[in-house]
């Protein structure tokens, strides 16, 4: 017993709690989100496999310090400062796609107000969204692929060129005759931007996402790329099995409805939604509070 007292006495009268105030709370949250980002990014990528190599290697130079192989240990020390120069090197793309996803996120751009040079101006008209929806089913009902991208901020510009180049009002018959297979333009992606398609044929990035069923083949990992290194909403339709998804923010929502197509399209249309976010951020505008009542 009295070594139990001897041992509250020595240690733990001296332990206090430490002071929590606001910053250390915000930080502590902060270190969480970018803790779980670090953590999805490694599982979606290739430095899953990494980390991977990494603990083995890890272990392998744990036994060489317990069994004294000095040699071993000193390779690994000389080479250290290479291999993680190496890992920067070889992880370039996936790096390079992280900083601009962080400078794509909405919260940046909310407080910074990057890329309004379109805001307050209509994307892209009705007609236009139902137009799309309706060639999609159409193309859907008969299993012809396609894969449309619809531009938002982020010019498309780089992907455009890629293809060849159109210009035309965006009308259903239009983009099913895109499509239509054994035609010069229906390979690869088309571009829209507003009521126009803009470019046919392009060739867009492929993503390298893991969490992609191995079912899914190229069409729809190009969606999924370009949703991931742009802000842009891309409609896959599949040439196998008719069905429709569509891929934003690297995302890819599979199976979706008409409805729900029609939905996304219109979030999109224009940016009243962004107005809404800042009246959000800075408190809501009076007459909207007034027009709730
Ligand atoms: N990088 C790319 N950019 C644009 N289009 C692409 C790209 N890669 C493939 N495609 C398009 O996808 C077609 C091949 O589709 P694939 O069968 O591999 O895909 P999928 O995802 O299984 O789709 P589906 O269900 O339609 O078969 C190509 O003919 C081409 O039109």
């Amino acid at each position: 017993m009295n070594n139990i007292m001897d041992f509250i006495d020595k240690y733990l009268t001296r332990l206090s709690l430490p002071k929590v105030g606001v910053t250390d709370l915000v930080e502590i949250a902060i270190l969480a989100v970018l803790v779980y980002q670090i953590m999805l990014w490694i599982k979606n990528t290739r430095a899953w496999m990494l980390l991977k190599g990494i603990v083995v290697l890890g272990v392998f130079i744990l036994l060489a310090y317990i069994f004294n192989m000095n040699t071993i240990l000193w390779i690994a020390s000389k080479t250290i400062n290479v291999a993680i120069i190496a890992v920067v090197i070889v992880f370039q793309p996936e790096l390079r796609k992280a900083l601009e996803q962080l400078g794509r996120r909405n919260f940046l751009s909310a407080i910074f107000a990057f890329d309004n040079s379109k805001e307050g101006t209509e994307r892209f008209s009705d007609r236009t969204v139902n137009e799309i929806v309706k060639a999609v089913y159409e193309m859907s009902k008969v299993k012809t692929g396609a894969l449309i991208v619809v531009e938002q901020n982020i010019m498309l510009n780089e992907y455009e060129r890629t293809g060849i180049q159109l210009d035309s009002l965006l009308s259903s018959q239009l983009l099913i005759n895109i499509f239509e297979h054994n035609t010069p333009l229906h390979d690869g992606a088309i571009i829209v931007r507003g009521n126009r398609i803009v470019s046919a044929t392009c060739y867009l990035p492929l993503s390298d996402s893991m969490s992609l069923g191995k079912e899914l083949g190229t069409r729809h990992r190009a969606a999924v790329g370009i949703s991931e290194a742009t802000d842009s909403l891309t409609i896959v339709v599949s040439e196998e099995t008719g069905k429709v998804s569509i891929a934003i923010g690297g995302e890819l929502i599979r199976n979706i409805e008409a409805e729900v197509l029609k939905k996304y399209l219109v979030s999109i249309q224009n940016k009243s939604m962004d107005f809404k976010r800042f009246r959000l951020w800075r408190g809501r505008a009076k007459n909207e509070k007034n027009a709730d009542k």
